[in-house]
């Protein structure tokens, strides 16, 4: 077959007009996206069909979105931090394969399933919030043979379920970003006789203590965030080939923003001089929020000098009755109380630190812009080693009390600068703004690997009732 090539000019007006209707060039956020398009090349075997006619834009356009692999991000909103590592995935995507992929980030067992799988958020709340029974519950379900076999009777009782939400989408890839979410669409997957053709990789969203049923012998690859989660792959029986270790996937926006500290404040309406702290509990605003904010309303005001030494912020998250209280609160320094916030690289950006429980996903955003964290709570089980993680890295300290709190805070912001400083510097030797670049590079290669488009037999006739 004799195909015909396009003039370069061509080319790159077609790429540019694809590029600009995928990003248009700047995000809602103001924020330029660093185009990495030496990594943005298509798998070797697709690379020869860009030929012009009367409409090439057009043309490109559909050839783009017919070779578009399907890729689901299998997520639930237990927490703040699943949904937010799957998004940064499915932006790292856009960024650097744009069209390439079409990607869906969906709670398939909400969606698609009846309890107790469709309910988990709730029950997850529920338990969190009366800590023993989740302590109780994390660590008896750890056994491989409990949690195996309890997810093997689930997976059989909603297989039909299963089956359907998956392929509604279609996946060429499927991304888990939840522990839960690895027995069951994989012994589906088995079931349907499409395991070597589907593509299956779990992102560990834990940084240290997590739980066993993030591993599963049979992914293609587990992205563990830290050594210290791969050595628990590999306990757990995992092979080194199927392990990559590049840290925890945060929101491009935070490897990519460009607005000084100045700007921002003067964005968010902050005061330009005083020193910042953030302070905030998850994505559901958990933790010793209230407490923490009162106590340190009073600290970070001088009374000899009769005025501030800093100001506070404090994010609640989905959290409406936090929210509400703190606002009708009377304050000496300068006090922002904020909801569920959709661009936290900028109040992060803008503060001097953090004050926040041992949520993975925050912990990793305030590593990036070099907060040091006084951490003030933590879920027993998979939050637990988060705390050595940031202190015995020298870039925060644990406390629970808001008073002690409020002391190291107050002192950062006058005496011991140079603490705050250092903590600083070691905030930003661990942080990996890339990861979430090199997750999505790494799973293209496997689909590279994998060759042209899978064909796989997603037909709606077949079954799995037929098959179990
Ligand atoms: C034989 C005695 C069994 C006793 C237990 C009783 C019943 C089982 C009830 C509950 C199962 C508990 C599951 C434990 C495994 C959880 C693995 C895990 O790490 O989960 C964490 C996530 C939440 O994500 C975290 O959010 C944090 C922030 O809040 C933070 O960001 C962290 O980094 C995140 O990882 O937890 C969940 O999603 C739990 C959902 C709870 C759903 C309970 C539903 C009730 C029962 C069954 C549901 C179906 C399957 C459970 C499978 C249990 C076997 C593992
Ligand atoms: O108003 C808010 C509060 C939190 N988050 C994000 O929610 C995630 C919280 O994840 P983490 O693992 O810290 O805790 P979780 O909420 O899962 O307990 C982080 O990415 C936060 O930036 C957010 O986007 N807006």
């Amino acid at each position: 077959m004799v195909m015909k090539v396009a003039s370069p000019e061509k080319v790159a007006s077609i790429t540019e007009k694809v590029w600009q209707r995928v990003y248009g060039g700047i995000n809602n956020n103001g924020y330029y996206y660093h185009h990495h398009r030496k990594h943005r090349r298509r798998c070797s075997y697709e690379s020869e069909d860009e030929y012009e006619d009367e409409d090439g834009t057009i043309q490109l356009m559909q050839m783009v979105a017919e070779r578009s692999k399907n890729v689901l991000i299998l997520m639930s909103d237990t927490g703040g931090g699943h949904r937010a590592s799957a998004e940064a995935i499915r932006d790292a995507f856009r960024i650097e394969f744009g069209d390439e992929y079409r990607i869906y980030v969906k709670d398939v067992w909400k969606e698609y399933t009846g309890w107790p799988l469709n309910d988990m958020e709730r029950s997850y709340k529920f338990m969190v919030k009366h800590v023993q029974l989740w302590k109780v519950a994390f660590h008896s379900t750890s056994p491989r043979w409990i949690h195996s076999s309890y997810l093997a009777a689930i997976a059989s009782y909603y297989a039909k379920e299963v089956e359907a939400g998956l392929m509604e989408y279609k996946p060429d890839i499927i991304i888990s970003v939840h522990p839960l979410m690895q027995h069951i669409p994989l012994s589906v997957l088995k079931w349907k006789g499409l395991q070597k053709k589907v593509i299956f990789v779990t992102v560990i969203t834990d940084l240290n203590t997590c739980h066993p049923t993030w591993f599963h012998p049979r992914v293609n690859r587990c992205y563990c965030p830290s050594k210290e989660v791969a050595k628990r792959a590999l306990y757990d029986g995992l092979e080194e080939s199927q392990i990559q270790v590049f840290g925890l996937p945060i929101r491009p926006s935070f490897a990519r923003a460009v607005l000084s500290k100045d700007d921002l404040r003067k964005e968010l309406e902050l005061d330009p001089d005083l020193p910042a702290v953030l302070l905030m509990g998850g994505g559901e605003g958990m933790g010793p929020v209230k407490k923490t904010a009162m106590v340190l309303g009073e600290s970070l005001y001088d009374n000899d000098q009769g005025k501030p030494i800093g100001q506070l912020i404090i994010i609640c998250g989905r959290n409406k009755a936090l929210a509400s209280t703190l606002e009708s609160l009377e304050w000496k320094i300068p006090v922002k109380v904020r909801g569920f916030e959709t661009q936290m690289e900028k109040w992060m950006g803008a503060c001097e630190c953090i004050i926040t429980k041992a949520g993975p996903g925050t912990i990793a955003e305030a590593l990036i812009r070099g907060l040091p964290i006084v951490l003030n709570d933590y879920i027993p089980g998979q939050e637990k080693g988060n705390v050595p993680y940031v202190v015995d890295n020298g870039a925060g300290v644990f406390t629970r009390s808001p008073k002690e709190t409020a002391r190291i805070v107050s002192e950062w912001f006058s005496t011991k600068t140079d603490e705050l400083k250092r903590m600083s510097e070691n905030a930003l030797k661990l942080a990996q703004p890339e990861a979430v670049f090199d997750i999505v590079k790494d799973i293209h290669e496997l689909a590279c690997q994998r060759g042209p488009l899978a064909n796989i037999p997603y037909d709606s006739t077949s079954s799995l009732t037929n098959v179990i």
